[in-house]
């Protein structure tokens, strides 16, 4: 016998529309978590949406041999934006197989390892700035971070400096805003609003696709022997069906990427906020990057040895999710409408049923971690680290349709992390500031600011 899911009660006919705020899901989904905790359902104008919580249940839809990637929803709306490629292709699609076996072998850890420079480069083109501030030197960290963060994907992947540090914004950046905004709010809003801001979403489609376009132009007409993600996007063929890129399929895997990136930036400006809540961390990290730097600069042979900043890192990832859920199904069974069977029994969902692990939920599971709220590199390191269920190590997806960025991401967030602790000094602007979220896909501190200078001055 199975138990009944939990869900909030809701309204008659119009069921759960109001438990869920359409301007900031993830920040509703992450109240029904709390006060739900391991499983629960909404129902609105008779859809079922299934939410995970915790990690045992996120470990089992993991398993690819019965569940897979559900492609739903803002999924579904960023199609307008970059159609069948990487991140929205339906399971069934071969897009997705050509784009993966031609991208991925540009962002395994030794072709990222040689971007270091790069990355290190423009990190600190971002902080010589900051020292240039003098006494106003307080500044927004999700938007410097998120500057350097296209400059860095563009640079890297792309062969090209937009040079966007500072200066007005690269209107890119307001474009991915506003169109990953409207593909979240699209969904739950009526045909008729999404009709009016429908101008908003062709604007920023084009601004995108636009930028993208430059890129491929800036490479014909500068030939070069870089062999990026955006040679191989150009010239490669998927070994496996002989095909590559159309034209427009270029342009939709360009503009995938610093969407994928975006969720970096948010992972930084967190680190900056749990960083100045918890001084001793910062202490044991400027002392570790003290006695393996010496007095030279940052270098790529560092970054292995640097396992308290990586501890940092992954906490960061923990508790500030920046990529904050992600959807699973089950695969269906020819011809077998039975309900699935979850936690051996206890729970029981519908054979097509949609599922989001909300990682508020499984990244705080005190099944898993004691004092879940408490910033703690030391869990996440070495055999602390190693003993963590897999369903608890989920920030990057999961299986086949795992993020393809993850080394990328690994190797930026170490080193601006390591770059920003053991050269500035960081101070809060509002020390009583919390960790707020909008309604953007990723979590992220909005109106959070920092005073910076460099470190000891
Ligand atoms: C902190 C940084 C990052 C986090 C937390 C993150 C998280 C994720 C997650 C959870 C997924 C799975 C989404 C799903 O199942 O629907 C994903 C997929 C993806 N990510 Fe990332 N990501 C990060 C950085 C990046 C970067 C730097 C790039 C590009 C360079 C990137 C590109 C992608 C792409 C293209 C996919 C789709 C992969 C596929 O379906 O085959 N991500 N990411």
């Amino acid at each position: 016998m199975s138990t009944p899911i939990p869900q909030p009660a809701g309204l008659p006919l119009l069921g759960n529309i109001f438990d869920v705020d359409p301007s900031n899901t993830w920040w509703s989904l992450k109240g029904l978590a709390e006060k739900y905790g391991e499983i629960f359902q909404i129902k609105v104008l008779g859809h079922t949406i299934v939410f995970i919580g915790s990690v045992a249940l996120a470990e089992e839809i993991c398993d690819e041999k019965r569940f897979r990637k559900y492609v739903g929803g803002p999924i579904v709306e960023t199609r307008s934006l970059v159609h069948n490629a990487l991140f929205t292709a339906f399971d069934n699609e071969d897009s997705w197989g050509i784009a993966h076996r031609i991208l991925a072998p540009q962002l395994t850890p030794e072709i990222i390892s040689s971007h270091f420079d790069e990355i290190r480069d423009v990190t600190a083109e971002l902080i010589g700035n900051w020292a240039q501030l003098g006494d106003k030197n307080e500044i927004d960290p999700l938007a410097q971070l998120n500057r350097l963060n296209l400059e860095a994907t563009t640079l890297t992947l792309f062969g090209k400096r937009l040079n966007c540090l500072t200066g007005p914004e690269h209107p890119m950046l307001q474009a991915m805003e506003d169109a990953t905004s409207e593909a979240m709010k699209r969904p739950n809003r009526p045909g008729f609003l999404n009709w009016l801001y429908g101008g908003k979403m062709k604007r920023a489609v084009a601004t995108q696709r636009n930028w993208a376009a430059d890129l491929v132009k800036y490479r014909v007409e500068n030939p070069s022997d870089r062999r990026d993600m955006l040679w191989a996007m150009l010239n490669a063929k998927d070994p496996e069906t002989g095909k590559s890129f159309t034209e427009s399929e270029v342009i939709d895997e360009i503009v995938t990427m610093p969407i994928g990136s975006s969720t970096a930036h948010c992972t930084l400006a967190a680190g900056i906020l749990f960083l100045l809540q918890n001084p001793d961390v910062v202490s044991k990290a400027r002392k570790e990057l003290d006695d393996v730097l010496g007095d030279g600069p940052l270098a790529a042979e560092h970054l292995p040895r640097l396992p308290y900043i990586a501890g940092i890192v992954r906490e960061t990832l923990r508790l500030a999710y920046p990529a904050p859920g992600f959807n699973i199904e089950p695969i269906p069974r020819a011809g077998d409408k039975c309900p699935v069977l979850l936690a051996g029994g206890k729970y029981q969902v519908a054979h097509d049923q949609a599922m989001i692990i909300v990682l508020a939920g499984v990244n705080r599971d005190p099944a898993v971690f004691d004092d879940p709220l408490v910033f703690r590199p030391e869990r996440m390191m070495g055999e602390a680290l190693e003993r963590l269920p897999a369903g608890a190590k989920k920030w990057f997806g999961n299986g086949k349709r795992e993020c393809i960025g993850k080394h990328w991401a690994w190797d930026f967030l170490v080193t601006v992390l390591a770059k920003l602790i053991h050269e500035v000094d960081f101070e809060a602007a509002d020390p009583s500031y919390v960790l707020k979220q909008d309604g953007w896909f990723n979590v992220r501190p909005v109106k959070f600011r920092v005073k910076v200078k460099p470190r000891g001055v």
